[in-house]
């Protein structure tokens, strides 16, 4: 940890450039956790478990201190003007009274979830990235998984991206044939949706566009059983409109997976205004019995982790189209921070696509002209370079 603090306070050029696009990243951690959105320790387990950040960033501005924070946003601020660098009070009283987030921490004492609906078979609507990794968490799980999706190609596809994935853990010596057998035998492949008629959850991951997730809400309304709890992984749709498409609201509500969902152990499990707290504890609880790291949290833009992460990805666009730093040294001046990836290479892994839907929707809620998405990322998009998926994003493939 005292690595990345000396790493921040350098004075070459990649210092310059993480400080710039983490201290806003900072501040706005800050504002989350001071308007009550969310837990410091939830806050900080979200960037941790979601993104492979080696520290949450509430526990970096402690180890920084709250005044060094305080004086480099003050800094930003007199450069730019822009509002979210003029750091927010609590940083300021923190900087006046020597405080920390760890002060905050309620870690161990809240109870452990109990699940209140009996969940033996999962279900999944789609094929793609995120759909493939869920089926494959829970199937490894012990769950048997009936998944959907738009053709028998598609279908196939995902049996051959898991057992892709459970060979290279049997190369590892992570799991034996009996062990690969189990999990695929739990799978079961449709491209009818009436197949999820049993299920006791169904996860969708399918595309970010409401009109396709509220036609798939409205049919899953139909077809699953009584009592079925129904979840999305959206990254930037709303809960309440998703539940709102269906006569159930109290069963629906948002479980937010990381990409790549086999590896990221978070999940944001999101409640809608009218979603039970048996249904968001039972989720919980279920997140934990797979392996994964619940946090909660409410229906809005970005939820914990996209709120706080995009308009950072969003920032190193601009700093790249404003100060003519090369894709690269910005990549590695964020690396230089042990973060996993660099701003560009994640760009290109969550999707731009995806990527610009969320951008979009943090400036409707929050309404910040400074996150408006960068010319940049529009054009990426209009150009058709995704990402990884497409072959070519900000970087080629
Ligand atoms: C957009 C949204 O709404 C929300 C989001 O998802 S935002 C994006 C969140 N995700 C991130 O920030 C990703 C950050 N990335 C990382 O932490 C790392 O790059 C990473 C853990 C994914 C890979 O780490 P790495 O060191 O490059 O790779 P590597 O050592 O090959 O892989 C580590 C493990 O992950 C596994 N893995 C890597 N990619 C994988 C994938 N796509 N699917 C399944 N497993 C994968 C590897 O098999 C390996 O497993 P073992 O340890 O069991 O052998
Ligand atoms: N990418 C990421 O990093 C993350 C994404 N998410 C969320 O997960 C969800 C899926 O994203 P991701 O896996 O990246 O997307 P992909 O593009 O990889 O997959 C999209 C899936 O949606 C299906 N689909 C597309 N259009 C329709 C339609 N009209 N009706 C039914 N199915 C359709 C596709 O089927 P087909 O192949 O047949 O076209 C495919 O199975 C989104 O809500 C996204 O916001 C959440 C966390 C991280």
């Amino acid at each position: 940890m005292q690595e990345i603090v000396d790493q921040l306070a350098g004075s070459d050029r990649g210092a310059e450039i993480a400080r710039t696009l983490l201290l806003p990243y900072l501040n706005h951690a800050a504002t989350m956790y001071e308007s009550g959105y969310a837990t410091s320790d939830d806050i900080d387990a979200s960037m941790r478990f979601g993104c492979g950040y080696p520290i949450g960033p509430l526990a970096l501005i402690d180890a920084i201190g709250a005044k060094t924070v305080t004086t480099g946003l003050e800094a930003l601020f007199a450069e730019t003007g822009d509002e979210v660098h003029q750091p927010t009070s609590i940083l300021t009283t923190m900087a006046g009274n020597d405080s920390t987030f760890a002060q905050t921490s309620v870690a161990g004492s809240v109870a452990a979830p109990d699940l209140h609906h009996d969940i033996k078979v999962v279900g999944v609507v789609g094929t793609g990235t995120m759909a493939s990794g869920i089926v494959e968490v829970f199937a490894k799980s012990g769950y048997d998984v009936v998944y959907v999706g738009r053709g028998e190609d598609k279908v196939a596809g995902v049996l051959t991206a898991i057992t892709k994935s459970l060979d290279k853990a049997i190369s590892r010596g992570k799991l034996d044939e009996d062990g690969k057998s189990n999990v695929l035998d739990r799978l079961t492949g449709s491209t009818e949706r009436e197949a999820l008629a049993n299920a006791d959850i169904v996860v969708e991951a399918i595309a970010e566009d409401l009109d396709i997730k509220l036609e798939l809400f409205r049919d899953l309304d139909r077809i699953c059983k009584p009592g079925a709890i129904l979840a999305t992984t959206t990254s930037s749709l709303s809960i309440n409109d998703c539940a709102a498409a269906t006569k159930r609201p109290a069963d629906v509500i948002g479980m937010h997976f990381f990409n790549p969902a086999p590896v990221m152990k978070l999940v944001e499990v999101v409640s809608g205004a009218d979603t039970s707290a048996d249904v968001a504890e039972t989720v919980r609880a279920l997140c934990l019995a797979t392996g994964k790291h619940p946090v909660s949290c409410t229906d809005r833009a970005g939820f914990i982790v996209n709120a706080l992460l995009f308009p950072y990805l969003n920032d190193a666009i601009k700093l790249h189209e404003a100060d003519g730093d090369s894709l690269e040294s910005i990549d590695e001046a964020m690396k230089a921070t042990q973060l996993p990836l660099g701003p560009f290479q994640l760009l290109d892994v969550v999707g731009n696509d995806v990527s610009l839907a969320i951008e979009n929707s943090l400036v409707e809620t929050f309404g910040h002209e400074g996150w408006k998405p960068a010319a940049l990322l529009e054009s990426v998009v209009a150009e058709g370079k995704l990402g990884r998926k497409t072959g070519a994003g900000f970087h080629t493939y």
